[in-house]
């Protein structure tokens, strides 16, 4: 498991290595050491302007510059107010540099080869404006290689956001372990490159901090991927069942059926309205088809418990059609993956929806966009960060929010949550979201628990991408499973 941490538990974590014993000024050093080894990778002879902030941000400036000063790099520093300003450990690192501090106006920016920005970091809690945000400004103009200490200068550390203006990084080197803010969007683009550095940390500080945030990467759900027995039966893997649209809807389900299938459903079966079974059975091959009439059908074929999973929403349909079939599902023992339509036909009355997932005995997942989303969680779609969002709706909703986007993230009622990413920008194509959709109910089905199914699905599916590359169609995508499950296990 790879965790993320906030800045405030990044905090905790620094101040528990400190009472075990780890002056904080050695924590700095370290730091500082370790962003002076990728500025580094530059030539000696390049010249290199460090900016440095008035916290401990600043401070692992003030090291780096002594120790690539050391090594014969041609170091100009500037700092951002008076160095009687700076307090603890940033004050003992500045002490130690024997170097010329100039005002960060007066640093050449230009004339520099790599900028490192050491302004702020996780400590930044308000808007830049002024000196720093000419400086930031003049600093994305340059042309120089950009190093950022902890974060680029104006992304906050839990949400990714920009507060006022951020520094474009080319790297960022941050310390232990990342923060939210450097994958959630739009911060991960200001990040660049970014290296995770171990500065003497211990990873038993985790156990008392318990982050509830990781990297969505196989660690943090392979171990509840089912493991398929030499002897096993298709009738082990699940059951799944895919509510299709009327007559001229209908692809859309079957992509998400054709996902299932593909990854680990035993069994998928697409439950079609009369008009539609004529379509549907001309493209069907593996999948199954069955007669549904209406929610009364829906409920009737789900009284079969061995259908295990249903998945409902894309291509569904109004209103008057897919409220009915919701909520038959939510009525039925199964586990319910809902999606576009199915999300959007409970716009006007969510606390209908939330009602009936409360005190269901099998998960529900939700799947939204950002418009789905501010449908039907209006008040929380105006919140700063992705993750609270994602958070929050899962709390209030009692489902697994999976929040689509290049950063999507995976939430549980109880705060867990994950953050993916690997998705390639070519991912954003039709029916991508109806196969992703699939993905989950297929390994939901197979008995896979409903968050890491959800944050299985978003990575095999960014990883189909990948391996398929530009000129995918979501046609692709699920067939493309095989050779990602494959490289999983190698
Ligand atoms: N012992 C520790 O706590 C360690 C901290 N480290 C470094 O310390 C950083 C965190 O240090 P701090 O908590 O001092 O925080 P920062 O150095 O990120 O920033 C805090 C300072 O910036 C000011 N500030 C915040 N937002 C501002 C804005 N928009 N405009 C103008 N001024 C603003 C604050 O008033 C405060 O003076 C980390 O990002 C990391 O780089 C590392 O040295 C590792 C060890
Ligand atoms: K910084």
């Amino acid at each position: 498991m790879i965790e993320l941490l906030t800045p405030a538990e990044m905090a905790e974590a620094d101040r528990l290595t400190i009472a075990a014993g780890t002056p904080g000024i050695e924590l700095m050093e370290t730091a500082g050491r370790a962003v002076a080894d990728v500025v580094a990778r530059s030539p000696l002879g390049t010249r290199i302007a460090i900016a440095c902030g008035p916290g401990n941000n600043g401070g692992d400036g003030f090291v780096a510059a002594r120790i690539l000063g050391g090594r014969g790099y041609r170091v100009q520093l500037g700092l951002l107010g008076g160095l009687d300003r700076l307090k603890g450990d940033a004050a003992l690192a500045a002490a130690a540099w024997r170097g010329e501090v100039v005002s960060l106006a007066e640093l050449d920016f230009h004339g520099s080869g790599v900028i490192v920005d050491a302004l702020f970091g996780a400590g930044l809690d308000r808007e830049i404006g002024g000196e720093a945000a000419r400086a930031i400004e003049t600093i994305n103009r340059s042309g120089a290689r950009i190093v950022a200490v902890d974060l680029p200068s104006g992304i906050q550390g839990e949400t990714g956001q920009v507060l006022g203006v951020a520094v474009r990084a080319t790297e960022t080197v941050t310390f232990f372990r990342a923060k939210p803010g450097h994958v959630l969007m739009p911060g991960r683009v200001h990040v660049g490159r970014l290296t995770v550095a171990d500065i003497g940390i211990r990873e038993t500080v985790l156990e008392r901090i318990a982050p509830k945030a990781a990297l969505n990467r196989p660690e943090a759900w392979l171990p509840s991927l089912p493991v398929l027995k030499v002897d096993g039966h298709k009738y082990d893997r699940g059951h799944a069942v895919v509510v299709s649209g009327g007559m001229t809807q209908t692809g859309a389900a079957r992509l998400a059926a054709h996902a299932a299938l593909r990854s680990g459903a035993g069994l998928v079966t697409l439950a079609s309205p009369p008009d539609a079974l004529a379509v549907n059975a001309a493209h069907l091959t593996a999948v199954m088809l069955k007669r549904m009439d209406g929610a009364d059908g829906l409920a009737a074929l789900l009284s079969d418990r061995r259908l295990n999973a249903v998945g409902l929403g894309p291509g569904l349909g109004a209103i008057e059609v897919a409220r009915p079939l919701v909520e038959a599902a939510l009525a039925s023992p199964a586990a319910v993956v809902l999606d576009a339509d199915g999300l959007s036909a409970f716009k006007a009355e969510p606390q209908q929806l939330f009602a009936r997932i409360a005190g269901r005995p099998a998960p529900v997942v939700m799947t939204p966009h950002d418009g789905e989303f501010a449908r039907l969680f209006p008040d929380l779609a105006a919140l700063p960060g992705k993750l609270d969002r994602a958070r929050q709706a899962a709390a209030r909703s009692g489902a697994v929010v999976l929040l689509k986007g290049a950063d999507t993230t995976v939430a549980d009622p109880s705060g867990r949550a994950m953050i993916a990413d690997n998705a390639p920008p070519y991912l954003a194509t039709a029916g991508s979201g109806d196969t992703l959709a699939g993905i989950i109910l297929g390994l939901v089905a197979e008995g896979m628990p409903a968050f890491e199914a959800a944050g299985a699905a978003v990575w095999l599916h960014g990883e189909a991408g990948a391996v398929l590359g530009r000129g995918l169609i979501a046609e692709d995508l699920a067939d493309a499973l095989p050779r990602v499950f494959t490289r999983l296990f190698v």
